[in-house]
């Protein structure tokens, strides 16, 4: 049975459904939303490359680090289903805040096609985008703890698939949004005149959000609401802080030792509270290597995207774009899950393994440094075909009676008047005055040409033989094709490391603090990615496989010391060290009525042994 007032169907509260349709549209919205922006910045807001990259990388990081603010309204002030309306509004205000700043008729009073007033624009963007990572990381910590919230104490196996379905929705909605949020982008569209339709871009997501936040209204009869309890974090600093002032105080040899640091804490605070922090110390504790996880994961989109552009695009029917190769993730992602739940892990189990969360973790990491020596290896063969440039064409040619263009064929989205982006016939009309002809020729993806246009010309309706084209740069010959490997360990390293993590961060933490945990995990993303731009600005490698492979050795060195802090760890069931504090409180509550005037210092002692006691035998299974 689930905790709430909710149908059970198939073993699954029914409440469930609306929380995991709530997040696959939430995750369409942000996803969307993020695919097109640094566009925006660029070609909407006419910013340079370095101000869009920075921009782009601390709104990241900063709905990475908002989780820690919802978990805390959450769990102290308003509960989980509250604190999910109330940023879920916020949230979708900031998406039509950023729609109507990508209307570029509102300020274009002259009706050039270009807006006049460029800081209404980038003001209402920038109150939008700190709306958005105030709700999208807000919420984040609430949703997945409140979707484990419906479960009842005996339901372990339907969490952990909850916790699996619930991937697949942020996988889907990211998937389908990365699609269409782009294909929106292009279409041109304007009241006065047209522009690329960044407003239906941001608008689509925005509309998302609103659906996102009615389906978790729809649901909210069938909740289970656990009520939030007090300001469970201000207690936790001054009971830590408590503990750390009376062992220093106590620190003379006279006094003896106490099992834990935290019990020094015993004098003034609820042993409940101590237990609880204990919990969530070790598993903090144990966060502490992570980041470094997702710092090679969230170069997906930065170095492995640049490393696209270096590559052939060309599927025969289908040219792929360098930034969309990032699709791969969540079809990967789509097509690993079930496959890991339903056949990986069932055979693992029956091989008679014991394949614990933490080990998965530890495994995960080991996939994603794997997937950083194949990007190495890719980047060698790239390097050893790459594009020598075979000769300077101006240099060699000037003076000698031609004219001369330079054309660039890439494999990026943008574009100016020498760009081409396919690799198909090409054809160029040459004019003069009244009088022009038409030359041909095919391209390499991502080569560069200069065409020489003899002085001779004679202007016919083809000019084929007039033209003589150099080819600067050869073509990509190493094809996008190579990124799959890559892709493929990087995706069954995250199915590893973050589908488990997820469910291992809601399972270890105490009833009052299952959000905050979650909010501890998505704050490892946020120093993720923090470390990608420390080191992208500190260590200046010169070669990118050498960059690869030393992030590689990292990752396996910071998995080195995981695992070992893994061995140590205990695995501990909340629910039951909770309820046994409370049974023994209460019994002492009622000795203490039935024998008065007892010394305080006995009692104090004789709680700890007995607390500890129930602890240990609670904290039996390791890594
Ligand atoms: C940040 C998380 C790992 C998660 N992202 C993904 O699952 C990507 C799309 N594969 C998320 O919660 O957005």
């Amino acid at each position: 049975m689930g905790k709430g007032k909710s149908k059970v169907v198939c073993g699954y509260p029914l409440s469930i459904f609306f929380i995991v349709v709530n997040e696959f549209c939430e995750r369409f919205s942000y996803y969307g939303m993020r695919a097109v922006l640094v566009l925006y910045f660029k070609y909407f807001l006419r910013w340079d490359d370095d101000l869009a990259t920075s921009i782009y990388h601390t709104f990241v990081a900063l709905c990475y680090l908002t989780p820690i603010l919802g978990a805390i309204v959450a769990d102290s002030w308003l509960g989980k289903f509250k604190t999910i309306i109330y940023l879920s509004i916020v949230y979708a205000v900031g998406q039509v805040a950023m729609a109507v700043s990508a209307i570029h008729d509102i300020t274009d009073s002259d009706r050039d096609g270009t807006p006049d007033s460029m800081t209404f624009h980038i003001v209402l963007s920038m109150v939008g985008l700190f709306l958005i990572a105030l709700g999208t990381g807000g919420i984040k910590p609430c949703v997945a703890a409140f979707g484990g919230d419906q479960f009842g104490e005996h339901q372990d196996r339907q969490r952990r698939t909850f916790f699996s379905v619930f991937y697949l929705c942020i996988n889907g909605g990211s998937l389908l949004s990365t699609i269409i949020t782009p294909v929106l982008r292009a279409q041109e569209c304007g009241i006065y005149s047209k522009q690329k339709c960044y407003s239906l871009a941001f608008g689509v997501p925005a509309a998302l959000m609103v659906v996102a936040l009615v389906v978790f209204i729809i649901g909210s009869g069938m909740y289970y609401k656990a009520e939030p309890q007090g300001n469970i974090m201000l207690d936790v600093c001054k009971c830590i802080g408590f503990a750390i002032k009376n062992r220093y105080r106590h620190r003379s040899k006279q006094y003896p030792k106490r099992q834990h640091w935290m019990d020094w804490a015993e004098e003034k605070y609820d042993k409940l509270l101590i237990a609880q922090i204990k919990m969530v110390l070790k598993v903090l504790f144990l966060y502490i290597p992570l980041p470094m996880f997702w710092t090679l994961f969230d170069q997906k989109g930065s170095r492995w995207t640049l490393q696209a552009t270096t590559m052939d695009g060309n599927f025969g029917a289908l040219v792929i774009q360098p930034d969309q190769m990032q699709t791969v993730n969540p079809i990967l992602i789509l097509t690993l899950v079930p496959i890991m739940d339903s056949l990986i892990y069932p055979l693992i189990k029956k091989c008679g393994l014991n394949f614990t969360p933490l080990k998965r973790m530890t495994v995960g990491m080991l996939l994603a440094a794997i997937a950083f020596v194949c990007a190495a290896l890719v980047q060698i063969q790239i390097d050893v075909s790459t594009k020598q440039l075979l000769h300077s064409s101006p240099y060699i040619l000037s003076g000698q009676g031609f004219i001369y263009f330079k054309l660039t064929i890439k494999g990026k989205a943008n574009s100016d008047s020498t760009t081409v982006h396919n690799t198909d016939k090409a054809t160029f009309t040459l004019r003069s005055g009244s009088q022009s002809c038409e030359y041909s020729t095919n391209f390499g993806f991502g080569s560069s040409y200069t065409f020489f246009i003899h002085s001779t010309l004679v202007f016919g309706s083809n000019c084929q033989d007039s033209v003589t084209a150099v080819e600067d740069i050869k073509p990509n010959s190493v094809h996008m094709a190579l990124q799959i490997p890559q892709y493929f360990f990087i995706t069954a390293g995250e199915v590893m490391f973050s589908v488990t993590g997820l469910e291992f961060s809601y399972s270890q933490a105490p009833s009052n603090m299952k959000a905050v945990l979650q909010a501890g995990w998505l704050f490892t993303v946020a120093i993720g990615n923090f470390i990608v731009l420390i080191v992208a600005e500190l260590a200046k490698i010169p070669k990118q496989w050498a960059e690869y492979v030393l992030f590689a050795s990292l990752l396996v060195a910071v998995c080195v010391i995981f695992s070992i802090m893994a061995y140590f760890y205990t695995y501990i069931d909340p629910t039951e060290i909770e309820a046994q504090f409370k049974k023994k409180i209460n019994e002492d509550d009622e000795d203490d009525k039935s024998k008065p005037g007892k010394a305080e210092v006995e009692m104090v002692k004789r709680d700890s042994i007995k607390c500890h006691d129930e602890y240990d035998k609670a904290t039996q299974t390791k890594m």
